[in-house]
């Protein structure tokens, strides 16, 4: 593997939370623990993106996310990479299609909050992204709902996986996706670059 990319066994089952993480925040550690037990996943690999396609102002520099998300971190388990950086990928569509090609043995689940689902079809290339990687979609306030009747969510229905089977996620093949209920954190990023809680 080359310098400074996570280093994963095979047949290892790795979530893979992307994100601005401008600030990172224990809503992230939160989604990543509950994922992991809910989904038996070895770990999580938080993807610190260079930044959203979406989104039309940078985020802080890479750098200080990637050291404020280092040090929030304790569990072993979540690991903290650049990964999108270095291969200079953006598109989630391109760095799953990377993902796959660098750790062919390792089987990757995406996590999103639901307020990303909300949004997904808005993504560049959504459908060949739910049909590379089984997903999950950890609820958050104020979106839960929109999330469950969003146009992805509509679109893929039938790919939809039970809560009750959501251990079962990594070893399906694509598509598949599962909305995890949770003690719900109101944690944003945006809150706290306004100075809230
Ligand atoms: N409190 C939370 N509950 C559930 N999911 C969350 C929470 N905070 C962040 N996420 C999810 O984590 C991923 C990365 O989040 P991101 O870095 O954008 O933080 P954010 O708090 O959503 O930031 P912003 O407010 O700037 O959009 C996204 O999929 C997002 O939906
Ligand atoms: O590929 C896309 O078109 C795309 C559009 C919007 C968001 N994303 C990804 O979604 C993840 C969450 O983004 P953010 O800014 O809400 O933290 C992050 O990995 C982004 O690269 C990806």
């Amino acid at each position: 593997m080359r310098t400074g990319f996570p280093i994963a066994q095979p047949g290892q089952r790795i979530g893979v939370l992307g994100g601005s993480f401008d600030p990172p925040h224990p809503g992230h550690v939160l989604i990543s623990k509950v994922a992991m037990r809910k989904l038996r996943l070895d770990r999580v690999w938080w993807l610190v993106s260079p930044g959203n396609p979406l989104k039309a102002h940078g985020p802080a520099p890479l750098d200080d996310r990637l050291g404020a998300a280092r040090r929030l971190v304790v569990d072993p388990r979540i690991v903290v990479t650049d990964l999108e950086a270095r291969l200079a990928l953006r598109k989630t569509a391109d760095t799953i299609q990377a993902l796959r090609a660098l750790y062919p043995d390792v089987r990757f689940v995406w996590l999103m909050g639901s307020d990303n689902l909300v949004q997904f079809h808005r993504w560049d290339r959504w459908r060949e992204i739910a049909a590379q990687v089984p997903m999950a979609v950890l609820a958050r306030p104020g979106s839960r709902m929109a999330a469950r009747y969003s146009v992805a969510a509509t679109v893929l229905r039938r790919f939809r996986v039970a809560e009750d089977r959501a251990a079962t996620l990594a070893g399906r093949h694509a598509p598949a996706w599962t909305l995890l209920n949770l003690p719900m954190s109101p944690l944003s990023s945006t809150k706290l670059r306004a100075g809230g809680t």
